[in-house]
């Protein structure tokens, strides 16, 4: 694990977006294509609109990029709540993705049938090979979840690697999320994190006793140990 922290969040955006783009850079020549998850919530859209920018759309080959999420919301694809419809906007429209290399949920099925779809999806897009993304990019909520690995929910002890649906009593909503073993099959996982209000789950998570259920984000382990946490001072200011 690799912690990575900068003065101000324009500075984290900028090492992240260099990072992603020498992981498909790696990717692209390794396997030829680039499988990568991609965190939703508000934290990603600036990186998403930094990649889609002039400075960054030239120095990836957007062509090889395959785009999923690592978990979506239960509602319309064109709700300002949607994951896919943040990525949409900020990354999606602007570089003119192929529709066949964007696999979202289809939040239109009933969240069972959409985490099961998704699955298959995830499954068919690897072939014989094992689900492995070759980026996983992670948020983190300031009751430290990721993805959609909220506190005190029965998806944290599922052993499968796949996508399911939760029900989060603290929303009171259900999610769609991928389990932490198919996250954890990641070549390379990324966590995004700026701002104060995150600081102390930053370091429950890094410096804490394990306690998964109550700090789902510890559950992101790879075997790899490729894991990077790209903080700013004000998130990591908690930590020794
Ligand atoms: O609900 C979610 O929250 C986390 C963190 O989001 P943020 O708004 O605090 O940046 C995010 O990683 C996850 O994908 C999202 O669905």
């Amino acid at each position: 694990m690799e912690r990575h922290i900068f003065s101000s969040e324009d500075a984290v955006l900028g090492a992240l977006a260099n990072f992603f783009v020498a992981t498909a850079d790696q990717a692209i020549a390794a396997r030829g294509r680039f499988a990568v998850a991609l965190s939703g919530g508000s934290s990603p859209k600036k990186l998403y609109e930094l990649l889609a920018s002039d400075a960054y759309r030239v120095q990836v080959a957007w062509g090889k990029v395959y785009f999923f999420f690592g978990d979506e919301r239960t509602v319309p694809k064109t709700s300002p709540d949607s994951n896919y419809l943040m990525a949409k906007k900020a990354l999606f429209d602007p570089l003119d993705t192929r529709p066949d290399h964007v696999f979202a949920v289809d939040t239109a099925l009933a969240p069972a049938e959409a985490a099961a779809q998704y699955g298959v999806a995830i499954e068919e897009f690897f072939g014989d090979e094992p689900a492995r993304f070759d980026l996983v990019l992670l948020g983190l909520g300031d009751n430290a979840h990721t993805a959609s690995l909220f506190p005190h929910t029965p998806v944290l002890h599922d052993a499968s690697v796949g996508v399911k649906d939760v029900f989060v009593a603290e929303l009171n909503t259900t999610r769609i999320t991928l389990t932490a073993p198919l996250l954890n099959q990641a070549r390379a996982t990324a966590f995004l994190v700026y701002g104060a209000g995150k600081a102390i789950a930053v370091q429950q998570i890094l410096e804490g006793p394990r306690d998964v259920d109550q700090y789902p984000a510890q559950l992101i382990a790879p075997a790899g140990g490729n894991v990077h946490w790209f903080l700013d001072e004000a998130a990591a200011a908690d930590l020794k």
